[in-house]
């Protein structure tokens, strides 16, 4: 399938002498030489090599001691170590840790790589797998890095670490399109992270679901004609099973083996693993930890064409239609939107907030605390000042996983925080310790212009006994249109509309009132509002 040739600025590598079909074993090999996994001494190394060396054939010899050495040398015995330093591959197995491989080591690098390799455990050798279709007189390449990273980051390492520049597809873009390209693999790898970070917790896995879907998508993007990322879709199919949807997750756990059959061939050690998963995905063992999408095998929809079948897969949400904000929450109601001095303490179980079921507090209603931004800073995490509703200033501090590192902090933006409570720190002020970064929302505007965009709400979206107030003129109304926008405020006509966008600034307020955060904010309706039997809140027993 490939000879092995000089290749201009590379040295040898890997032709293709004739068109390779995607998921083709290109190459199955065993190691001539062996390296411990441990770290050893220079001389004791060496020693180990050199007798390696001298057990080869003449052939074999030969052809290892012609291969790339990034390393300076005196000797046979530093010659062969420096070789096996720049072109040892990975081998994970009984305490060896790398070794030579006459052909794979010959593969060069491309970051936009055409093959896959990989140590396969079951069969002891090194295989690599055509990812794509290869053409005749194409060279066959490998990605020499273990993470997906931007050019410069690639760039650096390649040089440091292989003594050269990489000038593939790739780093070659122009640089526009490479920077959408280093955009793209900066999101895959923080959306691997994220996916990391809530793993398998029941009340996280749609939006982890929401993550894995993006993580795919970017990544069929930047390589289109590959098969996904096998890993992401053994997550998808965790997330589906553990939620009792058999169907979807069987369809995720085919991917994933697919992957894995393209990228590693059928005798590896994941599809040998996964496969069974595939056929049967109520064996996992995190089958039915809910049965909140539960579905059978064959619950799959047989007529959507293929878009609208991965809006069924990933459970896509079709753009919502905005909420009515028919019966709107007043913002200034102190009961739900109270102070900080109103808020409970977290010292002690305040009962008019939480009630107590079994061992634990659950908050036995909704309320908010608001505080515009007067001062942040990060030192440790991220710590805002906050001026509430009743002009007095507290300290917000995110113990957070991600210190608060997520959002987006501007003076003049509001916080809102879901079931805060009162806390005081050991140095002795009172405020606010956020721990969980879902409980907290920051909108883009002060706290008084919220008030006051709640005011108009209050006045001009709301229909008490079917009487409505016109945004435009202020009478009332007998007409039923709204904005066509953010499908919340009252006109009579047209006329009255272009007076409430120019006049009365709705074309400010119409962008705030089309955020279905605020939106939720006004009737109540988060997710976090929605989980609240879920939720168990860390309050202490007190008087
Ligand atoms: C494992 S060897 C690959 C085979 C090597 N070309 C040879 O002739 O033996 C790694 C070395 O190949 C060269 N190489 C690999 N990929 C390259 C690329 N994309 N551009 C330039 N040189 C590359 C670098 O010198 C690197 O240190």
């Amino acid at each position: 399938m490939y000879a092995i040739l000089e290749v201009p600025g590379k040295g040898k590598g890997l032709v293709a002498v004739e068109d390779i079909p995607k998921g083709t074993r290109i190459l199955s090999e065993g190691p001539v030489i062996t390296t411990p996994d441990r770290q050893q001494n220079n001389e004791w190394l060496k020693t180990h090599i050199s007798q390696q060396v001298d057990s080869l054939s003449e052939h074999q010899r030969g052809s290892f001691l012609s291969m790339h050495n990034l390393y300076p040398y005196n000797n046979v015995a530093e010659q062969s170590l420096g070789i096996i330093r720049t072109n040892s591959l990975p081998i994970e197995t009984n305490g060896i840790g790398g070794g030579i491989f006459l052909e794979a080591c010959r593969i060069n690098h491309a970051c936009d790589n055409n093959a896959q390799k990989n140590w396969n455990q079951c069969i002891q050798r090194h295989t690599v797998h055509a990812l794509r279709n290869i053409s005749k007189g194409e060279e066959i390449t490998i990605y020499y890095l273990g993470l997906y990273s931007n050019r410069e980051v690639r760039q650096k390492k390649l040089l440091d670490k292989f003594g050269f520049l990489c000038s593939c597809r790739l780093c070659s873009l122009p640089t526009e399109q490479s920077q959408k390209s280093d955009e793209r693999l900066t999101r895959i790898d923080h959306l691997d992270d994220l996916i990391g970070h809530d793993g398998m917790q029941l009340k996280f896995l749609l939006r982890t679901l929401r993550f894995v879907d993006e993580r795919i998508r970017l990544y069929n993007e930047q390589n289109p004609d590959r098969s996904g990322l096998p890993r992401a879709y053994l997550d998808a199919a965790q997330i589906a099973i553990a939620n009792g949807d058999l169907a979807r997750g069987r369809i995720f756990a085919e991917r994933a083996v697919e992957g894995w059959r393209t990228s590693y061939g059928s005798d590896s050690k994941e599809v040998i693993e996964h496969g069974p998963l595939a056929r049967n995905p109520a064996k996992l063992e995190l089958y039915g930890l809910s049965l909140k999408w539960k579905t059978s095998l064959d619950d799959v929809p047989q007529d959507l064409d293929q878009d609208n079948f991965e809006d069924w897969l990933w459970r896509r949400e079709k753009p919502k239609k905005l909420e009515r904000l028919g019966q709107s929450i007043d913002l200034r109601n102190r009961e739900i939107f109270p102070s900080f001095a109103a808020l409970p303490n977290s010292n002690t179980a305040d009962m008019d907030f939480y009630e107590k079921i079994g061992d634990v507090y659950r908050p036995l209603r909704h309320w908010c605390f608001l505080g515009e931004i007067v001062d942040f800073t990060t030192l440790h995490h991220l710590e805002l000042e906050l001026m509430d509703v009743d002009d007095k200033k507290i300290p917000l501090h995110f113990y957070t996983d991600d210190r608060g590192s997520k959002f987006q902090v501007q003076l003049g933006y509001t916080v809102a925080v879901l079931y805060a409570q009162r806390y005081r720190f050991i140095y002795g002020d009172a405020g606010i310790r956020l721990e969980d970064y879902q409980m907290v929302k920051i909108f883009p505007i002060p706290l008084e212009k919220l008030l006051e965009l709640n005011d108009q709400v209050q006045q001009f979206s709301t229909e008490v006994d079917e009487v409505r107030i016109c945004h435009g003129c202020g009478r009332k109304t007998a007409s039923s249109k709204r904005c066509g926008r953010c499908s919340s405020f009252w006109y009579c006509n047209e006329v009255c509309q272009k007076a409430g966008w120019n006049e009365k600034g709705h074309k400010a307020n119409c962008k705030l009132l089309r955020d279905p955060d605020i939106r939720g904010l006004f009737v109540l309706k988060w997710d976090q509002f929605d989980n609240k039997l879920q939720f168990p809140l860390q309050v202490a027993e007190g008087s």
